[in-house]
């Protein structure tokens, strides 16, 4: 008698799928011995070209990175890589930040992988190396205990793309462009773009995208929740104005709260544990913003 789970085996095997727990994972693909991260940057930052910059603004708690390779577009070189990653790993013991804003200087995001460093890196191993790198950066710095935003101008392409989902919230100026266009370069998302957009926009949409490799408006991201906020541009290359409304659309978010409460805000939502979220909370419990706010006598009727 024929099987009805036997064909559907006989297609999981076929692909070289193979159940674990409730998902599929693929078997075939070709597993690599972890390099540390010191080695990894190590090679990695002899792939040079740009830079990307940390700048703390202690008055207001926000940091920006700005993120420079304007003569290419910001095309993101091995040694900004490391950049990016050395000016995570700095955040993450700032004690008094409230906020980052991840930019691309000269009117442009991010036009991904800088093409002279992919070239060097084109084999499967240095492919492993650079996604452990990225994801590295890219999940340390969703986890920082800031709000952080994406200001997009100009174009966010392929990597630029995955980068930008990396942060809290995206804001675009009018008339910039989302284009994952990963798939026409032959390749998948490498810099945790595939996880991130699936989260944000579901797996419907993160498929289309990923596959049409489509350009993706300002408004039609806003409607897709991939963009939360459109700002608006006298001049695309006008990165310091771009800055300035970022600073204050966070800043509607922030300004008002003492350092210790956003973060504590910030690091109950990202930690998806309640046990973690009771220590994250005991934090604050009792101490000097909430003792301040209870002596104003607060009335929340306006
Ligand atoms: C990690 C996986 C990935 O990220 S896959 C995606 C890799 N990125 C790309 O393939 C982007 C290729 N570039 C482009 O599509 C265009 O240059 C874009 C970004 C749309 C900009 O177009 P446009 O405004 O007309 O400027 P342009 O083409 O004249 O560029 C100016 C100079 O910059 C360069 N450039 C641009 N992006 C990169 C890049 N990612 N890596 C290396 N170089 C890049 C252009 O080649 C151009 O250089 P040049 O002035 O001709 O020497």
């Amino acid at each position: 008698m024929a099987c009805s789970g036997c064909a559907a085996l006989k297609l999981v095997s076929n692909r070289n799928l193979k159940v674990l727990g409730s998902r599929y994972v693929y078997t075939n693909v070709k597993k690599y011995a972890a390099s540390p991260l010191t080695e990894i940057r190590e090679q990695f930052r002899k792939f040079v070209g740009g830079g990307v910059s940390l700048r703390k603004n202690e008055d207001n708690g926000i940091a920006y990175i700005a993120i420079d390779h304007v003569k290419k577009k910001n095309g993101f070189s091995g040694k900004m890589m490391v950049d990016l990653n050395d000016a995570v790993l700095e955040l993450e013991s700032w004690k008094t930040g409230k906020g980052v804003i991840l930019y691309g200087a000269g009117g442009t995001f991010c036009s991904g992988g800088y093409l002279d460093t992919v070239r060097n890196i084109c084999n499967s191993e240095d492919g492993y190396k650079m996604a452990t790198l990225m994801h590295d950066s890219v999940m340390r710095l969703r986890n920082l205990p800031f709000v952080s935003v994406s200001l997009v101008t100009g174009k966010a392409i392929g990597g630029g793309a995955e980068l930008m989902l990396a942060t809290d919230f995206r804001l675009m100026s009018y008339s910039s462009e989302i284009r994952f266009v990963e798939a026409r370069m032959g390749v998948g998302t490498g810099w945790a773009g595939g996880t991130l957009l699936q989260q944000l926009v579901g797996h419907r949409t993160a498929l289309d995208l990923l596959l049409t490799c489509r350009k993706v408006s300002a408004d039609e991201a806003l409607v897709l929740g991939l963009a939360d906020d459109l700002i608006e541009e006298k001049d695309d290359d006008d990165d310091e104005a771009a800055v300035m409304k970022a600073t204050e659309w966070l800043n509607e978010r922030i300004a008002s709260h003492h350092h210790s409460v956003v973060q504590t805000i910030k690091g109950i939502v990202v930690c998806n544990d309640l046990e973690e979220e009771r220590r994250i909370f005991s934090t604050t419990w009792g101490g000097k913003a909430q003792q301040d706010a209870l002596n104003k006598n607060i009335k929340h009727n306006n």
